[in-house]
């Protein structure tokens, strides 16, 4: 169901951004550029920016609901938000969070993410590595293209004991590697990588055949993601480290997403002061 606003502006690019396309940009070295986004108008700009791919995050639980984790956020939520995104995408890959609760079994992962997909997303996006191989399997056979999301999984907050850098020991090393190399071997076609060490990230990066996004994982990974209202800087919680406010020197939020855009692409973004 398109809408009006693909209709009111020179898309950035002319033809649609597909998982083969972001395996290719790997392929060739080409950052990919990932943002979270909750509307039609937001993904507009975002197209127009450049922005490569955009991510319907179970953040919105904390950026737009108010809450102070992600477990609260409903299917339903990310359903409503993603057919908004979908609608002003464009060219856009557009990515869906499954949230928390919603993939206890292989079969309910398939049915959630199956009305995500009719909501408009072209990707799901689950928090897990070697436990979730099995569900990544089941999914990418049956149609469904798999984004892996390990690291800080933030759905396990009160399992990890707060919002924390994982991977700092060398056993928390060796189960990164694992629950990479799991869910590739599973199918997966893109893997999100949070709050690691930089150098971790570049290890797991170099290690995979298929891209990798990080946030807080290191400027080697295959592109990166920021949650949109940090990097407008109009969340009032807690600022990461890995954070970039680039409406700092930014006339206009098209201007701060298209520096967001060029500072991807050109490796400047995330610097040394942005890593674990
Ligand atoms: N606004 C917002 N931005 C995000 O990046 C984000 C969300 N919300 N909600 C879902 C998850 C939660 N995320 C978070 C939240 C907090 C930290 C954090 O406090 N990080 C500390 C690291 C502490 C340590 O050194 O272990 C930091 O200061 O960066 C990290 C990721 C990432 N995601
Ligand atoms: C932080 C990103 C990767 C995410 O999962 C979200 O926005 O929900
Ligand atoms: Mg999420």
């Amino acid at each position: 169901m398109a809408g009006y606003l693909q209709e009111t502006g020179a898309a950035a690019r002319s033809k649609p951004v597909t998982t083969h396309m972001l395996q290719a940009m790997r392929g060739k070295g080409d950052k990919i550029s990932m943002l979270t986004c909750y509307d039609a108008s937001f993904a507009t700009l975002m197209e127009r920016a450049g922005v490569d791919t955009v991510l319907v995050g179970d953040s919105l639980g904390m950026v737009c609901q108010g809450h102070n984790s992600t477990l609260p956020v409903a299917l339903a939520d990310i359903t409503y938000h993603t057919a908004s995104v979908a609608r002003g995408a464009g060219t856009m890959l557009v990515i869906a969070d499954l949230p928390f609760g919603t993939y206890p079994t292989r079969e309910e992962a398939f049915r959630n993410a199956a009305q995500l997909m009719q909501a408009g997303a072209h990707m799901i996006k689950l928090e897990g590595g070697v436990w979730l191989a099995d569900t990544v399997k089941f999914l990418t056979e049956r149609g469904i293209p798999v984004c892996a999301h390990i690291g800080l999984t933030p759905q396990s907050v009160h399992q990890l004991g707060g919002f924390r850098v994982q991977g700092k020991t060398s056993d928390g090393a060796t189960q990164l590697h694992a629950d990479a190399l799991a869910v590739q071997q599973a199918g997966a076609s893109l893997i999100v990588i949070e709050a690691v060490p930089a150098a971790l990230g570049k290890e797991v990066t170099d290690r995979l055949a298929i891209p990798t996004i990080g946030i807080g994982a290191g400027p080697e990974c295959s592109g990166q993601v920021l949650v949109m209202h940090d990097m407008l800087g109009v969340f009032p919680g807690h600022k990461s480290r890995f954070v970039r406010n680039f409406m700092e020197g930014a006339p206009s939020i098209e201007a701060a997403l298209k520096a967001y855009v060029a500072a991807v692409k050109d490796g400047s973004f995330p610097a040394q002061e942005h890593c674990f």
